[in-house]
């Protein structure tokens, strides 16, 4: 029995872009836009200031202004979990604790980056800002990032913690998503990472996704999701298999969020470009980029 209603954590989960003005900074008018863009795809939440919101990008002030922003906006309607990963664990008590008084629904984090940290040290930092808010948490294990493979041992002491209510797996193997599953040994949520096996992620035991292709195709998720829900596994591979068709073209831009963030300013949705060492996209790349916007799009309209 945990204290909270995880079915309002469940289903497709947008991790959101950063939203820039002209000069590179945050702007919340930008981040207010495109929260709502995705309140009518039909998405459970977002995921604020992950991988794709560039949050380890930002300093806590910036990270705070975004998150104010997006509760502003859409905190009523959409579930917002909040990624609070930080290189100090000092950083992301500072941002449980502005989490929990803004309302943000969960908190998120990946272990600290840089430094080559011990389990003892990553369960530390995970600790310290758990204790510092009452909401629930959401493990981040992305390896290929961070480095860090959260193995079974580590993942079973962190669940005995009540507030420890779900992970997401960006790892590939959806044979250890499962194994997560199975060891949580409570009512426990699971996202699916790679956005290229959602589905695979869904049959082996996720309750959901939190993907940073979703953010140009939310309705194509919801879709597959649906096709999941229903048993329509054919209907499920094929959508699968063109959604990977489009994330193959996603990721041969310089960078994934250059392209993604471009693809949306081709729909009106400014949201400037991603930080650097995020490379934009280029001059030359624009056309592909417009081919790739009629391609989703036209897919959009056969799906949703
Ligand atoms: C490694 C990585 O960043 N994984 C993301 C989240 O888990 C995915 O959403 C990918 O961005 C996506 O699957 C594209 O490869
Ligand atoms: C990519 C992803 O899921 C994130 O933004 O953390």
């Amino acid at each position: 029995m945990t204290a909270w209603d995880l079915d309002k954590y469940k289903g497709v989960f947008v991790a959101m872009y950063s939203a820039y003005n002209e000069a590179g900074e945050v702007s919340p008018d930008r981040v207010k836009k495109l929260a709502r863009y995705y309140v009518n795809s039909g998405v459970k939440g977002l995921y604020v200031g992950g991988s794709s919101g560039e949050g380890i990008l930002q300093n806590v002030e910036e990270r705070k202004a975004v998150l104010k922003a997006v509760m502003e906006e859409v905190g009523q309607e959409l579930t917002i979990i909040v990624h609070i990963g930080a290189n100090s664990t000092k950083e992301s008590k500072e941002l449980a604790i502005h989490a929990e008084a803004l309302g943000a629904h969960a908190v998120s984090a990946v272990p600290a980056i840089y430094y080559r940290l011990s389990e003892k040290a990553v369960e530390r930092h995970w600790q310290e800002m758990i204790d510092s808010s009452s909401l629930p948490f959401i493990i981040y294990n992305i390896p290929q990032t961070t480095g860090f493979n959260l193995t079974q041992s580590l993942f079973k002491k962190m669940v005995a913690l009540d507030k420890v209510v779900g992970i997401k797996m960006s790892g590939e193997s959806v044979f250890e998503l499962q194994q997560f599953k199975a060891n949580s040994g409570k009512e426990f949520l699971v996202y699916n990472g790679p956005d290229e096996q959602y589905l695979g992620g869904r049959i082996m035991g996720a309750d959901g996704g939190i993907g940073g292709t979703y953010g140009v195709m939310p309705e194509l998720f919801c879709q597959l999701e649906t096709f999941y829900q229903n048993g329509a596994i054919e209907k499920a591979q094929d959508l699968q298999n063109k959604i990977n068709a489009i994330i193959t073209k996603l990721l041969s831009f310089p960078s994934l969020y250059g392209a993604t963030k471009a693809i949306l300013s081709l729909r009106g949705i400014e949201t400037g470009s991603p930080r650097l060492p995020l490379l934009p996209v280029q001059e030359n790349d624009w056309e592909a980029l417009r081919e790739l916007n009629q391609e989703i799009e036209s897919l959009i309209q056969i799906y949703a």
